[in-house]
């Protein structure tokens, strides 16, 4: 068998929160077989005692790998996300340990849209409200409060993938879409970005959040933007649960000044499906509420899972790091008859002319070496002949500021 960085059976892989089978199928498909695929999330120290010799770890939007984890993370090379939001991973702490970190940033884009514009229309119509009384047996045949979306206008706050998505398929209903974004972008169709908050509030029927959990989105939605909104408008919030303080958005909800509500994901949220779930939210009849399934469809799922799996083979077996999102991106060419030596490093002035000193002074030519860095670090791979892979790994551990070294043998035996 070819000799890679370790012998593949031992490259020790931990797939968490019931990542897709497709995962397990790809990583099995390029020759990883030691594979521990769980279906929840695990709590922090349990996480901790397990993460000890993984190499390779995927996650979703529960598990948190925070500095503490990283800490105890001693043979971790590689981060899977297998979902779009990364804030649960502390990627400075990653990064600063030479670990990669990769998501899956487009396949569960469609999923949310689809998911968001069919709340709207339920929402427009008073169906929660109407379902809950029915099931009650209950008959809330009424045009009050109902309404089409055809003309309506729609404010999308976040206008990246997903918010242009949704203004996409939104328009094609009637919807007349406005954006608001920290970044001017170009409206798709015929939407339009306005400059505040404010503004976007104050003209939209329907409002609907999409920004990443950053420090400037976390609480950006609170009593005086609730305040805002139109009244009668509808709140939906697919983003993060950090976006929106939920207190005053229950009382805005309670005293019908926002007519109806969903939500899918919320401040604390329940660590598997047999916990209870617990919120100010509940039991109100014009709120839909959703566990956290924006992005929950078997379809987004069964792709998510080869995506990433992928990205973290292509890792693991060439270096390459195109689409990370934390480390510099280096796309990388086979090296069928080079030992491959990757090589991260503090981003300091004098650590590519000592890596090239203690190589030379080893007497090992560099047939190929790549570089790129970010402003926190420098990844450089460099091919070297065969006969000099294990000494040019000895050699390269000695150079100062380094945070990991890994040989990625030749992928073909001569
Ligand atoms: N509910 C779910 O299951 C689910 C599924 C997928 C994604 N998400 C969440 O949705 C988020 C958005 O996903 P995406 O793929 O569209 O991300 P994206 O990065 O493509 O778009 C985010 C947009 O928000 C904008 N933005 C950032 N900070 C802002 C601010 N303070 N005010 C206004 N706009 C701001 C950015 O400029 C960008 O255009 C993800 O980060 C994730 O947290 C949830
Ligand atoms: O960031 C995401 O893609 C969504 O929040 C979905 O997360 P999940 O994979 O935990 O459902």
């Amino acid at each position: 068998m070819a000799k890679t960085s370790l012998d593949k059976s031992k490259i020790k892989i931990l797939l968490l929160e019931g990542i897709h089978q497709s995962a397990v199928d790809s990583f099995h498909n390029a020759g990883y077989s030691n594979i521990e695929h769980l279906s929840t999330s695990l709590d922090e120290d349990t996480l901790i005692e397990k993460i000890r010799d993984v190499h390779f770890i995927g996650l979703r939007s529960r598990t948190q790998l925070n500095e503490r984890v990283f800490a105890a993370a001693e043979k971790l090379v590689g981060v899977g996300c297998f979902c779009i939001g990364t804030n649960q991973v502390d990627l400075n702490a990653a990064l600063a340990r030479g670990i990669a970190v990769f998501n899956a940033p487009y396949s569960n884009t469609r999923s949310v849209a689809e998911l968001v514009l069919a709340e709207a229309i339920m929402l427009l119509r008073g169906i929660p409200e109407k379902n809950a009384r029915a099931h009650q047996g209950g008959w809330l045949k009424s045009a009050k409060n109902s309404h089409e979306a055809r003309g309506k206008t729609l404010g999308i706050v976040g206008y990246g993938s997903i918010g242009a998505q949704l203004s996409v398929l939104a328009e094609s209903l009637g919807f007349h879409v406005l954006y608001y974004d920290v970044i001017a972008k170009l409206g798709m169709g015929n939407a339009s970005q306005v400059a505040s908050l404010d503004e976007l509030f104050g003209r939209s029927d329907v409002v609907s959040l999409h920004v990443p959990d950053v420090p400037a989105t976390r609480w950006m939605i609170g009593e005086k933007e609730i305040a805002a909104l139109k009244p009668g408008a509808i709140f939906i919030n697919a983003s993060r649960g950090s976006v929106v303080e939920i207190e005053p958005l229950a009382a805005a909800l309670k005293a019908g000044k926002v007519h109806g509500a969903a939500v899918d994901v919320f401040p604390v949220e329940p660590k598997g499906n047999a916990d209870e779930f617990q919120s100010p939210l509940r039991g109100l009849e014009n709120v839909i509420l959703t566990p956290h399934i924006g992005g929950s469809t078997l379809e987004a799922q069964e792709n998510i899972g080869v995506e990433v799996a992928d990205k973290l083979v292509t890792y693991s077996d060439n270096g390459t790091t195109i689409t990370s999102v934390n480390f510099p991106e280096v796309a990388l060419p086979a090296h069928p008859d080079k030992h491959r030596l990757l090589h991260i490093h503090n981003n300091v002035p004098g650590v590519m002319s000592e890596i090239n000193r203690v190589l030379s002074e080893n007497g090992i030519n560099i047939s190929g070496q790549y570089l790129q860095t970010n402003a926190a670090v420098g990844y450089v791979v460099m091919d070297v002949d065969k006969a000099y892979g294990q000494a040019a790994l000895e050699a390269l551990k000695q150079v100062g500021n380094t945070l990991k070294v890994r040989v990625l043998y030749s992928s073909h035996n001569s």
